[in-house]
């Protein structure tokens, strides 16, 4: 069983050499290539799926409906019997393939069933085996500097649960030794300060950070996502916008990185009500794979730590190995100083953020609390994650798998299709890979073109395709990816 911090073991494991295919180790019966056998696509027990599905359910985002026992490694099936090369993996959050051997093993172990049958409201009633589960995976994966952790039950609670401790820890401190006041005590229940205070956190626009109400208020992708619903008025700041390739705008782009730091820093200056928290996302995902420099990133953390306001980093989307680091941000901060607190969810299966000061733990129980506080059987899933990722090498290999993509699209997109593609970005950030169409109606094409040819991938913000694969997505992988992004181009252009 492997415990210990996952730096030491990375460098030991680098020196093993993985020779064979994960994948192939993994999955034996994975399927070569693409399988699409539907007459018509998307194929007509789809669609009579989804008319079924629409007299009860909101079917009308979906793409296709899936097969999930039929789904193996990189390829999701569809209910027609079509098999896709997966590069989306369930909005970035499959992280060894479907049916993995090792998760179905964990599923089935007597620890998995008896936290699945017996689900424990965990603050209260806490189970004996927790502490070690989250030794032995969640903690063992915490980044650098971080070394507690809160456990929630989505992307949005894990930020939320994160601004709470931010606002509670801020309110602690200027309170002092003082108890609440009478006068808190009454003001807070008609939600009115000074029990509940005008404090805030700041937000970048295009982040993404959750859709519940707090989570809400600071993401800043789409109006689709807001409209209608009362927001806390909080500050949004603006986020770079990089230009493409980095190498030939960097003094540009330093330049528009500078505006955004100073136009923050004026913001935090200006802003009538006390700014709790910062936060930002490693790469702005669902805003568009908006990326910045170690230098802004850098710049931001110098700035929180001069005015006293927290650092949150959610890594809901780019943590637990896409990056070919087990955290994104550890390619953005200086490793002696890491944000305050970092958020996760998805590829981890579980939620919740991690953190160094104690007093980021609120003075009393039952303030961070809910029936829950997370789910055993999610942080069992995360650690048979984390074995896995060390055992297998995993970010070596995707980050290898990543440069040879990037490389490839590279020289792809500089061929014929350099005025139809742009801004290929997520150079060294491991298959965090995206580019740019020139208006939402071509990309929406070409994702589209992509799985009638049995590649499936997402966009994101107003015009991008993102590359969102497993952590095993090997080079054979990549290359059916490529064939059919540059087929999918030369059909449509
Ligand atoms: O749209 C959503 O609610 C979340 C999905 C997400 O994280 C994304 O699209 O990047
Ligand atoms: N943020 C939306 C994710 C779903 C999609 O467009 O694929």
């Amino acid at each position: 069983m492997i415990s210990r911090n996952y730096r030491s073991l990375i460098s030991k494991n680098s020196i093993k050499r993985y020779y064979l295919s994960v994948a192939s180790d993994y999955f034996p019966n994975e399927p070569l290539k693409p399988e699409i056998i539907s007459e018509t696509y998307p194929g007509p027990i789809n669609e009579s799926k989804l008319s079924e599905l629409a007299k009860s359910f909101d079917h009308r985002a979906a793409y296709f409906v899936a097969d999930y026992y039929k789904s193996i490694g990189n390829y999701i099936a569809d209910v027609d019997g079509n098999k896709l090369l997966d590069t989306y993996c369930q909005i970035s959050s499959i992280p060894l393939g479907y049916n993995n051997p090792e998760l179905l093993k964990a599923c089935s172990s007597k620890e998995m069933q008896v936290a699945l049958a017996n689900r424990p409201a965990l603050a209260c009633f806490p189970s004996n085996d927790y502490e070690s589960i989250l030794k032995d995976g969640i903690l063992a994966a915490a980044p650098r500097g971080l070394d507690k952790v809160w456990t929630a039950l989505s992307g949005s609670d894990a930020n939320e649960t994160a601004y709470k401790a931010a606002f509670m820890y801020k309110a602690a401190k200027k309170r002092g030794n003082s108890k609440f006041t009478k006068e808190e005590l009454e003001s807070v229940m008609d939600n009115k300060s000074p029990g509940a205070p005008a404090a805030s956190i700041l937000s970048f626009d295009k982040g993404f950070h959750g859709r519940l109400f707090g989570s809400l208020s600071t993401t800043r992708s789409k109006p689709i996502h807001k409209l209608d619903i009362p927001q806390f008025p909080w500050p949004r700041a603006p986020f770079p916008s990089l230009k493409y390739p980095l190498e030939q705008y960097s003094i540009e782009n330093q330049k528009e990185e500078e505006r955004c730091l100073e136009l923050t820093e004026a913001l935090i200056k200006e802003w009538p009500d006390s700014i709790a928290a910062i936060i930002v996302e490693p790469i702005q995902a669902e805003g568009g794979d908006n990326h910045a420099s170690p230098y802004f990133y850098q710049g931001l953390r110098k700035l929180t730590k001069a005015y006293e306001i927290l650092l949150i980093v959610d890594e809901v989307q780019t943590g637990v190995g896409a990056s070919g680091k087990f955290w994104c941000h550890e390619h953005l901060f200086d490793p002696n100083d890491p944000p305050d607190i970092v958020t996760f969810s998805k590829k981890f299966q579980a939620a919740g953020f991690y953190y160094k000061l104690p007093e980021l733990q609120p003075d009393q129980p039952f303030r961070q609390f809910n029936t829950w506080c997370g789910d055993p059987s999610k942080a069992i899933i995360a650690k048979t994650i984390y074995n896995e990722i060390i055992k297998k090498n995993l970010l070596h290999s995707t980050k290898k798998t990543g440069d040879y993509i990037f490389n490839n699209l590279e020289t792809l997109f500089n061929g014929k299709f350099f005025q139809i593609v742009k801004n290929l970005r997520g150079k060294n950030r491991g298959t965090l890979i995206a580019f740019d169409f020139n208006t939402a109606k071509e990309r929406d094409g070409f994702l589209l073109e992509c799985r009638k040819n049995g590649v499936n991938i997402g966009g994101c913000g107003d015009t991008a395709v993102r590359l969102r694969p497993s952590l095993v997505f090997e080079k054979r992988h990549a290359d059916i990816l490529l064939n059919i992004v540059e087929e999918s181009l030369s059909k449509l252009y």
